[in-house]
């Protein structure tokens, strides 16, 4: 699905992604993990082609960068993300935001198809927001709206869906919804990349985990072979203990006697 090789990306005299090399087939879900500044966020926008490697391949469902169209590519992949959000204009109703999916563009400027205001609002029936469907999204709660991406996100039956930190500024509550709506995903032929800082999200639908630090990869693998107390350690630069509950994993710092 994602084939990686010899990436690098540098930015002005600094290099933000260092010689990572990453594989990953249909049957996986990945999480990506790692500190503020490890490169989680560029990591996606070279996946999405929004930016080019300065050296290396990206290749995103059989499409290598660089010979292909993009544009073309991007349909074939959801996104959700807080860069999509900030370009979405507050007073367009809710359904018609999931129904601008269908093309992966930020607005209608046409008429829509019945058949995609109906598949828009089925979409919100399978967030459970069906009843929001006229309202400005201006109006939305923080966890209504990364829902409503979500329902966005798979107007365009996407095989690839990648997100970077959905549940970011959602209370307990309104992110274990959300990680229902997430695990109900795990049905659908979809091949997804999640980026979090916090380890609980890591739902049992998840098979695989790449951790980031300083631009490079610590460990990518199997989520019980990735993570590990060490591994954790080195990515948060802190000693930290790991327990697995409910097929998740949950992370604390160590208490150090030095202060
Ligand atoms: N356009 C840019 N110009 C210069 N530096 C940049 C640019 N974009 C990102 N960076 C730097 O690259 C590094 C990685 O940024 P990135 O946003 O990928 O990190 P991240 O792991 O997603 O962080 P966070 O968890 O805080 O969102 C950061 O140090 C950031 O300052």
């Amino acid at each position: 699905m994602i084939e990686i090789n010899d990436v690098s990306y540098r930015r002005e005299d600094r290099w933000i992604l260092q010689d990572l090399q990453w594989k990953t087939s249909a049957n996986e879900q990945w999480v990506v993990l790692g500190r503020n500044g490890s490169g989680k966020t560029t990591l996606l926008e070279l996946l999405m082609g929004y930016q080019f490697p300065t050296t290396g391949q990206v290749n995103v469902l059989g499409h290598r960068y660089g010979r292909v169209d993009v544009r073309e590519v991007r349909k074939e992949i959801g996104y959700i993300g807080q860069s999509l959000m900030e370009k979405i204009t507050l007073r367009d109703p809710v359904w018609e935001i999931v129904a601008t999916g269908a093309n992966a563009f930020l607005r209608l400027y046409e008429h829509i198809d019945d058949e995609i205001r109906e598949r828009a609002q089925e979409n919100l029936r399978l967030v459970r927001l069906e009843h929001l469907a006229d309202q400005p999204i201006g109006v939305c709660s923080q966890g209504e709206r990364k829902k409503i991406l979500l329902a966005r996100a798979l107007m365009s039956n996407p095989k690839l869906l990648i997100m970077d930190e959905p549940c970011s500024g959602l209370d307990l509550y309104e992110r274990e919804k959300w990680l229902l709506d997430l695990a109900a995903l795990g049905e659908r032929d979809v091949h997804i990349v999640y980026v979090t800082h916090h380890l609980e999200e890591i739902i049992p639908i998840f098979s695989h985990v790449a951790l980031l630090e300083g631009g490079q990869f610590i460990a990518a693998g199997p989520k019980h072979e990735v993570l590990t107390e060490q591994n954790l350690s080195q990515t948060y630069g802190m000693p930290v203990s790991l327990d697995w509950m409910d097929e998740r994993p949950w992370v604390r710092v160590k208490r150090t006697t030095n202060r």
